[in-house]
């Protein structure tokens, strides 16, 4: 059996699901992508390559399993992109939830399926017909659950809103005991730079109180103040939009003090380094053009109590 406990985005972990880069295939049909920083290496002719991506992820796991950490991969699925496990479903406290996702990446659960197999399935929750959500919205902050969601206008608007109202209210109904607060994002289906895909493309908390954050990836500046007021103002470290786009916001933390990095980001990596955490490298410069990180290919089954 494989135990499954998440109540905030740092304790010390200890089982993964690490997404897969084997079996991607060839560069997808600009009409089949489903994001603007896709769709503009696409169109440049400087989409990743299996080979390379496959590359950076090996780099990743092996830093992971460093830290003593229990890493899983998903069951290839050939020619289908099952590089961004976070998205597919997500633990909060002893529950394993099983969203319902966009239909263009519904296949890569099943990659997982012998994963879920063996979590007790007392602990597994299939969300309601009409919600919409995907990991990378959701982060349980111990009493808060933070999620970007996009209300109906926007949500049926843009292929790069992935979670709903209905995924905010189920999670709120679902865990009473939390303060789940909704955030609207800014999105763009054609400008990366503008596009906040998910919640952890603009914000993701850190150590033990302080977190990285793109201001105007929030809709509403009330929003970010929510933010700012909660960590408090000296515990923010603000990203431009240069370096959102390059996807700082998603990086990914092994324990309160550790914390993996692309191996551009310098900037943050000092930043970092002078607060007292200790900073792993991976090269992650091609799965970043598909606008997804380290977080974005994790998916994080089991942290320290
Ligand atoms: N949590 C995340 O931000 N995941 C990244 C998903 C990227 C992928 N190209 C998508 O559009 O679904």
């Amino acid at each position: 059996m494989i135990n499954v406990y998440v109540n905030d985005e740092t304790a010390p972990l200890k089982t993964v699901i690490l997404g897969t880069a084997k079996g991607i295939g060839d560069t997808p049909d600009l009409d089949d992508a489903y994001d603007p920083k896709s769709k503009e290496h696409i169109a440049a002719g400087t989409y990743p390559k299996e080979a390379d991506m496959v590359a950076e992820m090996e780099a990743f796991a092996k830093v992971l399993e460093k830290h003593n950490v229990k890493v899983y991969r998903p069951e290839i699925i050939e020619n289908y992109n099952q590089i961004f496990s976070r998205d597919i479903g997500f633990v909060i406290e002893d529950k394993f939830i099983k969203p319902r996702i966009l239909k263009d990446r519904k296949e890569e659960i099943k990659g997982i399926q012998y994963i879920l197999d063996k979590i007790n399935p007392a602990q597994i929750v299939s969300v309601p017909e009409d919600v919409r959500v995907e990991g990378g919205d959701v982060m349980p902050w111990n009493d808060h659950i933070f999620v970007g969601y996009s209300e109906k206008e926007d949500f049926e608007k843009y292929i790069v809103a992935r979670t709903n109202k209905a995924g905010l209210d189920f999670l709120t109904n679902e865990f009473h005991n939390k303060k789940v607060k909704g955030f609207q994002l800014n999105k763009s289906d054609e400008v990366a730079k503008d596009n906040a895909l998910h919640l952890d493309c603009c914000f993701q908390p850190i150590g033990n109180n302080q977190a990285i954050i793109y201001k105007d990836g929030f809709k509403f500046e009330e929003d970010y103040n929510y933010l700012k007021d909660y960590f408090g103002e000296e515990n923010l470290i603000h990203i431009t939009r240069d370096e959102m786009y390059e996807m700082n916001s998603n990086v990914f933390s092994i324990s309160p003090k550790v914390i993996v990095l692309e191996k551009n980001f310098t900037r943050l990596a000092k930043i970092l380094e002078e607060k007292g955490f200790t900073v792993e490298l991976v090269p992650y410069a091609e799965i970043s053009k598909m606008e997804g990180l380290l977080r974005c290919s994790t998916l994080p089954l089991e942290r320290e109590k």
